[in-house]
């Protein structure tokens, strides 16, 4: 197993071609939010925009509309019902993450089937929250197109998809269900662990400041975003996400008793430019 640490952000986090427009920096589409859970989708989508992701577009119910245009007018919104809207958009993206607040009813599976039927070759598929637990309870195989798919679960989403209980989720036992899954997994706890291919990597940051609802949400929207700008083969995209999400928590933290998860979103772009501009031995104090 092998800690992670700040030269993963440089190796990822690179200063803009000035030749550019929003087309160089990616597509991403968010589905999820249902008329209770409309904040962790409005959530991830703001960790997708700060991220500096070229086009955010959040998948919603209706319900969640005026709220996410009053915070967020940057992100566009479509009807998660509309299944040829969502499809057309899901076709044009780099990166879809589904889940954040989807719910577990028949419309919430309904909206992840009608996505599944969409991702294509060479897109990134975010597996997060609900549709986690939705695929395990119906035992819904992810997509079998050439895709890369990264599940973000904690530990009892874990344990609905693979059948690990919390005390028994080993490396050696994660890693075994992870070889069947095909697919990276972003195993969110103290300590976060990630799986990908026979590799394991560990957080060695972040702290109990994050244990508030929503910081899941908006590493999900985070990994998505940064899987969709920084186009690679996912896997960097993927751990400078987890790697900044709690390095950005850290400091917060040092003056706060709990971090709320949209001040990590408006912190990203300070840090990333902070990133984007050092000397990879300095230390990145965004708020310095
Ligand atoms: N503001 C919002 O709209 C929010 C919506 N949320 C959404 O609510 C839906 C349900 O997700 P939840 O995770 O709340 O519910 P879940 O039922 O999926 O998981 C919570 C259960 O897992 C157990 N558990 C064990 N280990 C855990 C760990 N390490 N972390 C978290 N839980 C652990 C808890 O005790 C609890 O029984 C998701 O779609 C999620 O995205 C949540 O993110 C909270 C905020
Ligand atoms: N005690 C803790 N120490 C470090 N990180 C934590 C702690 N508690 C929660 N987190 C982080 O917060 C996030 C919680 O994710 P999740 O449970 O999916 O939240 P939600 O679904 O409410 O958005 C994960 O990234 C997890 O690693
Ligand atoms: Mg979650």
């Amino acid at each position: 197993m092998q800690n992670l640490d700040e030269s993963i952000l440089q190796k990822v986090i690179k200063a803009r071609p000035q030749e550019s427009f929003k087309g160089t920096f990616g597509k991403i589409v968010l589905v999820g939010g249902n008329e209770n859970f409309g904040g962790a989708i409005i959530m991830a989508a703001t960790a997708a925009v700060y991220g500096g992701t070229g086009l955010v577009t959040a998948a919603t119910d209706p319900a969640n509309s005026a709220a996410l245009h009053a915070q967020l007018p940057e992100a566009m919104f479509a009807d998660f019902n509309d299944d040829q809207l969502v499809g057309d958009l899901i076709v044009a993206a780099d990166t879809v993450v589904v889940g954040p607040g989807l719910g577990d009813n028949a419309q919430s599976l309904h909206i992840l089937k009608n996505v599944f039927e969409y991702v294509h070759d060479g897109q990134t598929l975010v597996i997060d929250g609900s549709a986690i637990t939705l695929m395990a309870r119906e035992n819904l195989k992810q997509p079998a197109c050439q895709i890369s798919v990264i599940y973000t679960p904690h530990q009892m989403e874990w344990q609905r998809l693979s059948g690990i209980k919390i005390a028994d989720q080993s490396v050696e036992n994660n890693q075994k269900a992870v070889q069947k899954l095909n697919a990276t997994v972003v195993l969110k706890k103290h300590h976060t662990e990630i799986y990908h291919d026979d590799q394991v990597f560990k957080l060695p940051i972040g702290s109990a400041a994050q244990a508030v609802g929503g910081m899941g949400d908006t590493l999900a929207g985070m990994v998505g975003s940064f899987t969709a700008e920084f186009k690679d083969d996912g896997l960097d995209a993927v751990l400078a996400a987890v790697y900044a999400h709690s390095a950005v928590a850290d400091q917060i933290a040092e003056n706060q008793y709990i971090v709320l998860p949209h001040q990590i979103s408006h912190a990203l772009p300070a840090f990333m430019k902070k990133v984007a501009a050092q000397d990879s031995k300095t230390h990145i104090g965004f708020m310095d």
